[in-house]
């Protein structure tokens, strides 16, 4: 990001006909607007605060400020840790009364109000009609279509899905993606502005329901609820199941790259031949369990027990603890892979 007084003079986008001239450069952004502030749209607060942008923050609760502050003081200590952006101060968070206040001078606007499609309907539709028309607005849905959500907007073209991952400020990846009514520069250009806020991106070309992440934990979750349902595992050993094993090697390599491995030196062709008709006995049963009352109340009584009385402050403060450390631990393995190829002179 630049710093405050710098003039935007390039455009480093793609050329594209559609793409209003005005449209400040990616790298270029000084104020983002966040609308609705509660675990994500404060988590995006954060987030924007440390990597040095000034923040113009709306929700309609009647104690949003005091719980964006709260979660923006509670997650301040790691994200000095991890190191903040030039200039980068909670005090550049303005809280204000109403949506317009909010959008009217964002150079980039994130919508974080609760996942009800009216509520994004209507949203999108009074953000798109008050934030200045070349400013590119995105959506954290988790899992509309931008399809279904941009229907009322006179400026479609420019609203795009920039879906997160808990916490924001933490966890590095944001799917882009755009509608059928969004404008090719506008997903490029989120794209480019979340690359230049830090994050990891990907953009996709075609709506997916789900996106990519949630579509594969979301299959994880599934199988878990099934075997919650049918009693034939805990929420504790699903846990343990996870962190204890596949979740400890998702950190660094996808299920593509771990399956892979599980080939040997045959790799994934291996894999699949050796592997492929005893993994289909799992997936023959890979529909959603039905989420009756008995399964919901079953899921929450023995996550409580897996929480065993730890408050949510005392969740997140672990949460985030350990995503730095693995996070930390991570970026130490590429810096002596990195400084050991640069000795053999690869
Ligand atoms: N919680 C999660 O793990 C994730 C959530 N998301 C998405 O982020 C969005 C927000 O979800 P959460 O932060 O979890 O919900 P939340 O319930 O924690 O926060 C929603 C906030 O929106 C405010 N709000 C209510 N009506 C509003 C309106 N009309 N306009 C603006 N704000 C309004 C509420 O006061 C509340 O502070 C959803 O679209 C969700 O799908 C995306 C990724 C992860
Ligand atoms: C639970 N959730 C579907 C809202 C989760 C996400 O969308 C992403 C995440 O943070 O796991």
């Amino acid at each position: 990001m630049l710093p405050d007084n710098t003039e935007y003079t390039e455009n480093t986008l793609q050329h594209d006909p559609q793409r209003p001239g005005a449209a400040a450069d990616p790298e270029a952004v000084r104020t983002v607007a966040c609308v609705g502030a509660g675990v994500i749209g404060g988590g995006w607060v954060a987030h924007f605060l440390a990597r040095g942008y000034r923040v113009v923050a709306w929700d309609p609760a009647e104690d949003a400020e005091e719980r964006l502050r709260g979660l923006v003081d509670a997650a301040w200590p790691a994200l000095t840790g991890l190191g903040l952006a030039e200039g980068a101060s909670p005090d550049r968070l303005s809280v204000v009364a109403t949506l317009a206040e909010a959008v009217a001078d964002a150079d980039f606007v994130q919508e974080s109000a609760p996942e009800r499609l009216e509520v994004k309907i209507g949203l999108l539709a009074e953000i798109d009609a008050a934030a200045p028309e070349h400013v590119v607005v995105a959506s954290s849905t988790s899992g509309y279509s931008m399809t279904e959500m941009q229907v009322k907007a006179a400026r479609p073209e420019r609203l795009v899905v920039g879906h997160p991952f808990n916490p924001p400020y933490l966890v590095p990846l944001v799917e882009v993606v755009g509608g059928e009514a969004t404008a090719p520069w506008a997903v490029e250009w989120a794209a480019e502005f979340y690359r230049a806020a830090g994050k990891s991106v990907i953009t996709m070309d075609r709506e997916l329901p789900g996106f990519i992440g949630n579509r594969i934990q979301e299959a994880a979750w599934r199988e878990a609820l099934h075997m919650v349902d049918n009693g034939e595992a805990t929420a504790e050993q699903i846990d343990l199941a996870m962190t204890a094993g596949p979740g400890l090697r998702w950190a660094f390599f996808g299920p593509c790259l771990t399956f892979h491995m599980a080939g040997g030196e045959g790799g994934m062709a291996h894999m699949l031949d050796h592997f492929g008709p005893s993994l289909k006995a799992p997936w023959t049963r890979l529909e959603s369990p039905e989420l009756t009352a008995e399964l919901r109340d079953a899921m929450v009584r023995e996550t409580d027990e897996v929480v065993s009385g730890r408050s949510t402050a005392d969740l997140i403060a672990q949460r985030d603890r350990r995503l730095i450390a693995v996070m930390r631990a991570l970026a130490e393995v590429d810096a002596e892979e990195e400084r050991e190829a640069a000795e053999a002179g690869r």
